[in-house]
């Protein structure tokens, strides 16, 4: 099979979707890699270590995409994108449609296999494409938390810790999965003052378990969320429903009941936001203030981080690409068990139930 990475477009995108060693084992494997010159270079990974590893550089995304069978990418397509995609393709990246239908309607038209990171489940059930980046953006949250808890950020002016004799911020963790554990992992660690809401009471037990002391976990409902927003300096949004659009949990008017210059970070942003009040942002303008409340809502928080985190993505997605890429063009699109989870859209046809009722779109059913 024909593989092409292209270089990603997004704002402030510095990852890249497969590393040299990818390319060595799929060239191994009879497959072809066409790689966009400089894709890598974000990352810190340069054209002839890919060159190295056995992979064909073309000049630019149209040649990649003219070439290639399967598209490995990182983040959805952009606009200028759309055109690029063709039918017959599979196109592998994170996609997170429910967020957007003229994403949607853009893949739908191109004819397209759409297979998206984030809603593959392995086979024990876990979203193990999702699991690396929301490990890093777990992580990022609070050291981003802190930086717009700073004065000059139009924050508080609040150090996470607090110092002897001043207490430490208050930090309220919506959601406690991958991104909710790990940032309430480093907020503890800053000896903040920590509480992750939750709706499943196994997840919050086992929480209980693993977390230190100052971390508190708490049953996930309207009132425990308008007690926390009274008390949060920082407040992590990151639950999901996987594929569906995220649930509002803080509504426009919960914000007067926070303290001014207290600090959103919406991890969740990339499924529509977990705050009613969020919008998208970028790394080069990540914030905006309602009502004195500082919103960080960036789409692509690990694609700041682009060096870690392409290591991280990489390390998870090159399994899948290797069985796709042996499966051949044909059968690939066949592949029941995990990649069928991860298909969102089946040449042009949406095949994930959350997809097609968020935007109310007719549902094809995958057959194998
Ligand atoms: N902005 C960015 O750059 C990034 C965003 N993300 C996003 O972060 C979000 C969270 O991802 P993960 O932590 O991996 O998901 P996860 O599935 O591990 O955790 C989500 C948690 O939300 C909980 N939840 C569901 N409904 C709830 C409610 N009403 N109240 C409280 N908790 C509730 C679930 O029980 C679960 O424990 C996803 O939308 C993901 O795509 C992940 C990486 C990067
Ligand atoms: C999960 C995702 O969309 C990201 O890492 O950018």
């Amino acid at each position: 099979m024909i593989i092409g990475v292209p270089a990603e477009v997004k704002q402030d995108e510095y990852r890249v979707a497969m590393l040299p060693v990818g390319v060595e084992i799929l060239t191994a494997a009879g497959h072809q890699v066409v790689v966009q010159a400089g894709a890598g270079i974000g990352s810190g990974l340069a054209d002839h270590a890919y060159l190295q590893a056995g992979a064909r550089l073309v000049a630019s995304a149209a040649d990649v995409y003219r070439e290639a069978e399967l598209v490995v990418k990182v983040k959805e397509p952009q606009a200028d994108e759309f055109a690029l995609v063709r039918s017959g393709q599979i196109v592998f990246t994170y996609f997170h449609f429910a967020a957007s239908r003229v994403l949607t309607e853009a893949m739908i038209d191109s004819g397209a296999t759409c297979l998206a990171y984030e809603t593959l489940q392995d086979e024990k059930g876990r979203l193990s494409l999702l699991t690396p980046m929301s490990e890093v953006a777990g992580r990022m949250s609070i050291q981003e938390g802190a930086k717009y808890l700073e004065r000059p950020q139009m924050g508080r002016g609040i150090l996470l810790g607090g110092v002897p004799g001043v207490a430490p911020a208050h930090i309220s963790v919506l959601g406690g999965g991958v991104v909710g554990a790990n940032a309430a992992k480093i907020a503890a660690g800053f000896q903040a003052d920590v509480a992750i809401l939750d709706v499943n009471m196994d997840r919050l037990r086992y929480l209980d378990d693993v977390m230190p002391a100052n971390v508190n976990v708490l049953f996930s409902d309207r009132h425990t969320i308008r007690d926390q927003l009274k008390l949060a300096d920082l407040v992590i949004g990151s639950v999901l429903i996987p594929g569906a659009k995220a649930p509002h949990l803080v509504k426009q008017e919960d914000l007067r009941l926070m303290k001014p210059g207290s600090v959103i970070i919406d991890v969740a942003i990339d499924q529509g936001g977990c705050v009613e009040t969020s919008r998208p942002t970028t790394h080069k303008d990540p914030t905006f203030l309602i009502d004195d409340v500082v919103h960080y809502c960036v789409t692509n928080m690990p694609g700041a981080v682009g060096r870690t985190s392409t290591f991280a993505l990489c390390n998870v997605t090159l399994p899948w690409v290797l069985r796709l890429a042996n499966a051949g063009a044909d059968c690939a699109t066949r592949l029941g068990g995990p990649l069928s989870t991860a298909t969102n859209i089946l040449a042009g046809k949406v095949t994930q139930t959350a997809v097609a009722e968020t935007f109310n779109l007719p549902l094809h059913t995958l057959r194998s």
